[in-house]
């Protein structure tokens, strides 16, 4: 575990969406997805609702409400991978339901770059967090060919 803590890698996105008006019938403000990576801690905007888990049981989206000094915290993909779905990436999605901005910050708390499954040193997988980040974000960044290798 000591491996996978030690050096982080943390991303903090910042986000804002506009009033409900400004938007366009069915337009959402961050569509359907999981979260790629580690563990995804969020501070919503008090007030402001607008995040939404699928619930597989009841086939439904639940709202999450936002709360003073309440965060979010969820697992992304890779936890879900490594633990064998015994963790699992809720598909989440956001509308703005208010005629006011939203604020919320997101931190995505990935792990060491050279760390592999930290929940079982036998996987057989030796994908590393760098190598997973990599291969599905590389292409957002100018990177060289031979970064993009190491990925690979
Ligand atoms: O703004 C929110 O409440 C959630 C944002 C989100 O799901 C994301 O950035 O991955
Ligand atoms: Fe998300």
């Amino acid at each position: 575990m000591d491996s996978f803590t030690k050096r982080p890698i943390i991303m903090m996105k910042m986000i804002r969406y506009p009033p409900l008006s400004a938007t366009l019938p069915g337009q959402f403000g961050v569509g359907a997805h999981s979260d790629f990576g580690g563990v995804t801690v969020l501070l919503q905007q008090p007030g402001r609702e607008g995040l939404e888990v699928w619930h597989d049981e009841s086939e439904a989206w639940l709202p999450v409400p936002a709360v003073q000094d309440v965060l979010v915290i969820s697992c992304g993909d890779m936890i879900q991978k490594w633990s064998g779905g015994v963790y699992r990436s809720a598909r989440h999605r956001v509308i703005n339901k208010s005629d006011a901005e939203r604020f919320s910050c997101a931190t995505f708390w990935h792990g060491d770059f050279s760390a592999t499954n930290p929940l079982n040193p036998n996987d057989p997988n030796k994908d590393t967090v760098g190598q997973l980040l990599l291969r599905r974000f590389g292409n957002q960044f100018s990177l060289s060919k031979e970064v993009m290798a190491a990925a690979n």
